[in-house]
């Protein structure tokens, strides 16, 4: 983490968005000595202890941070192992890589299972595209629970299945939508969710998200790649160019979509306006639009979040022309 002190507000389990935290570590500069915030239920270290997961502080992390965006992402390596020397552990961070490594299977659900919690009142700010029930099947690829609580705020009956659920089995339960969550690694690691996606396209209205947006972008025939360091924070400028306007973003993404792989007829949506990359995709002969960053925010800016009526609005046509 950039910012240098961390833990002053603690923890709380409503902020949490998966089942369990896959932090594998995390690296900060200054560990809060004390926590202070209406909403904390647990101290940042006591959390981190309680879950086996390794943290370590009193670290330049800005240091870090300029090391990153000159030579781009690096592999680090953590250990209390006193045993093993430096020169042990670099031979060890040099056998790991991100690319090509399905990341996803590590993280998704077992078994599907129906969503129902809402966001609470406060984010009762937009309500364009509210109404009717519609039956949306949501693919966890590492789901973030606040689009599911979005979804559900929006009227939606959500069912959530796992990574390698069939196209054939989400067909039998007649969605009137899919989602295609955000999720880890790298999407051209998990060709098995591509293909669910190719043979999905064109049957239902389908929204991806993150790791969803690129593999929709994938299963559309274009070609996704790996950024230098990615976009990472909640505060990235985004030009929406169906709505003309400037939307602040979450974002946490280390590849993306090559709107030059695009075949015709697949609009680019949105343009990250730090580098000019493809921040979303919409393909109206079949339905599709998605996002390369977080419209559910959580954390972040809810900019984007007027996208789940539009999701909706899909539906709803969709529907009414069957
Ligand atoms: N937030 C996400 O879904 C990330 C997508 C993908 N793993 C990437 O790093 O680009």
């Amino acid at each position: 983490m950039t910012n240098p002190h961390i833990g002053n507000t603690g923890v709380n389990f409503d902020d949490e968005e998966s089942r369990q935290c896959f932090l594998a570590g995390l690296v900060i500069r200054s560990l809060s000595i004390s926590t202070s915030n209406w909403r904390c239920t647990k101290a940042l270290g006591d959390y981190l202890l309680e879950r086996n997961l390794m943290g370590i502080y009193d670290v330049d992390t800005r240091a870090i941070t300029r090391r990153l965006r000159q030579d781009g992402s690096l592999i680090g390596v953590l250990t209390t192992e006193e045993s093993k020397t430096d020169e042990e552990l670099l031979e060890m961070s040099r056998s790991w890589d991100i690319v090509g490594i399905d990341l996803i299977s590590g993280v998704t659900c077992t078994a599907p299972y129906e969503w129902v919690d809402k966001t609470d009142p406060e984010w009762d700010f937009n309500c364009e595209g509210r109404g009717d029930i519609y039956h949306v099947i949501a693919y966890d690829f590492g789901i973030k629970h606040n689009i599911l609580r979005r979804l559900s705020s929006y009227g939606c009956k959500i069912t959530v299945v796992p990574s390698n659920w069939p196209a054939s089995e989400t067909l039998k339960m007649k969605p009137d939508g899919v989602l295609f969550s955000n999720g880890p690694g790298d999407p051209s690691a998990v060709p098995y969710a591509v293909k669910t996606v190719k043979e999905l396209l064109g049957n239902v209205p389908v929204f991806g998200i993150c790791m969803g947006h690129q593999l929709l972008g994938q299963a559309l025939g274009g070609k996704t790649f790996k950024m230098k360091f990615g976009h990472h924070g909640g505060n990235h400028p985004v030009r929406n160019l169906v709505a003309n306007r400037v939307e602040i973003s979450a974002q946490n993404h280390n590849y993306a979509v090559d709107p030059a792989s695009l075949p015709k007829g697949v609009e680019v949506t949105h343009i990250n306006l730090n580098d000019g990359s493809c921040a979303g995709l919409a393909f109206p002969a079949l339905n599709v639009i998605s996002l390369q960053y977080h419209p559910e925010a959580s954390p972040g800016p809810h900019d984007s979040d007027s996208v789940f009526g539009e999701f909706i609005k899909l539906m709803k046509e969709v529907k009414q022309k069957a």
